[in-house]
């Protein structure tokens, strides 16, 4: 018993050291711990836990990858639908947007959040008491796939929160990072196997594989970027929605900002479309929102698309024969 005792107290200790450098490392990029320490911590996990297995729960790090091959994937109902953006080409749509906007909220000052439009796959994570409990594909918006089990092997995805917020679903974009993509590409050539077109449908293969050891191999990441469903009060704006997600110990994409007017918005836009090429992750445009969550309930919803949040998609790239040359600019 007296073993059991120190074996609990010393799990417990590991797994919240650990929990902590995952998030540092995966949602804040600043590793805390050098990868031989760190990989020491997580042997000395394993060990505890295979000689006591009633001591594993299902928030330890050592969980993350199942060995079972799924048959198929459910479909779950999203809570709140997950709805599509409508899209911008050019200055003039986003004025257009604006001029909607403020049609729709008289006299009202507005404030708008500019994020990157990661160009990925969209899933919602659910959480109860602060532990994750599932993870879906957007599917149809009404309807999304389970993908749980692949989920739990994205090391940023946090298996469990800061706080244990009662419930709370989080809507964000799961994408493989181009140099993962460019190698996947060149293990698939040498293979004889058929290459992914972009990094997009990259990451979508991979969370739709049967086997999440499979999904584990690829190197996916997430940017979270929306409260979907929350029991208990929300925070107020887009904005500091944002920052909360980021302390609940969500990555959350650092280059957003706050514009106080379409002119801002634009430029925000047009500062991005010029070095796109920069990020280590594809993007294809931005997307701009009204942060106030109040503006946003009173501006509501089309059928598919919000009326408070725009996509700005940048123009295809002209004249670049391969994906390969896009991503190498
Ligand atoms: N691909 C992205 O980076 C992205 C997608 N969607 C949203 O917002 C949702 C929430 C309101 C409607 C769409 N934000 C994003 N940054």
């Amino acid at each position: 018993m007296v073993d059991d005792c120190k074996g609990k107290d010393r799990v417990e200790a590991l797994r919240r050291e650990i929990h902590r450098h995952n998030y540092q490392y995966y949602a804040l990029d600043n590793p805390t711990i050098r990868d031989d320490e760190y990989d020491q911590l997580m042997r000395e996990l394993l060990q505890i836990e295979e000689k006591y297995p009633e001591l594993v729960t299902a928030d330890s790090p050592t969980q993350r990858v199942g060995g079972v091959v799924q048959k198929g994937f459910t479909s779950v109902p999203h809570r709140v639908p997950m709805l599509s953006l409508s899209n911008a080409f050019d200055e003039g749509d986003l004025r257009e947007f604006d001029r909607r906007v403020h049609n729709n909220l008289p006299g009202e000052e507005v404030s708008y959040v500019v994020e990157l439009k990661i160009d990925g796959l969209a899933i919602s994570l659910w959480y109860e008491k602060g532990m994750f409990v599932r993870g879906a594909t957007r599917g149809d918006g009404e309807m999304g796939e389970d993908i749980t089990v692949n989920l739990r092997t994205v090391k940023a995805i946090p298996l469990r929160l800061t706080e244990e917020v009662p419930f709370i679903e989080v809507r964000g974009e799961a994408y493989m990072p181009k140099d993962s993509f460019l190698r996947l590409n060149e293990a698939r050539e040498e293979a004889g196997e058929q290459l992914f077109a972009n990094p997009r449908n990259a990451a979508a293969g991979s969370l739709r594989q049967l086997d999440p050891r499979i999904t584990a191999s690829r190197n996916l990441s997430v940017f979270m970027y929306a409260i979907g469903f929350l029991a208990g009060n929300n925070p107020g704006s887009h904005d500091k929605g944002l920052a909360w997600l980021r302390e609940l110990g969500f990555r959350v994409n650092p280059e957003h900002k706050v514009c106080q007017d379409i002119q801002e918005v634009i430029a925000y836009c047009q500062q991005w479309q010029a070095k796109r090429f920069d990020l280590p992750y594809a993007i294809d445009g931005m997307v701009i929102k009204v942060s106030s969550l109040e503006q946003q309930e009173r501006l509501g919803a089309t059928l598919k698309s919000p009326r408070w949040a725009i996509a700005y998609k940048f123009p295809a790239e002209q004249a670049v024969s391969t994906i390969k040359d896009i991503i190498l600019r």
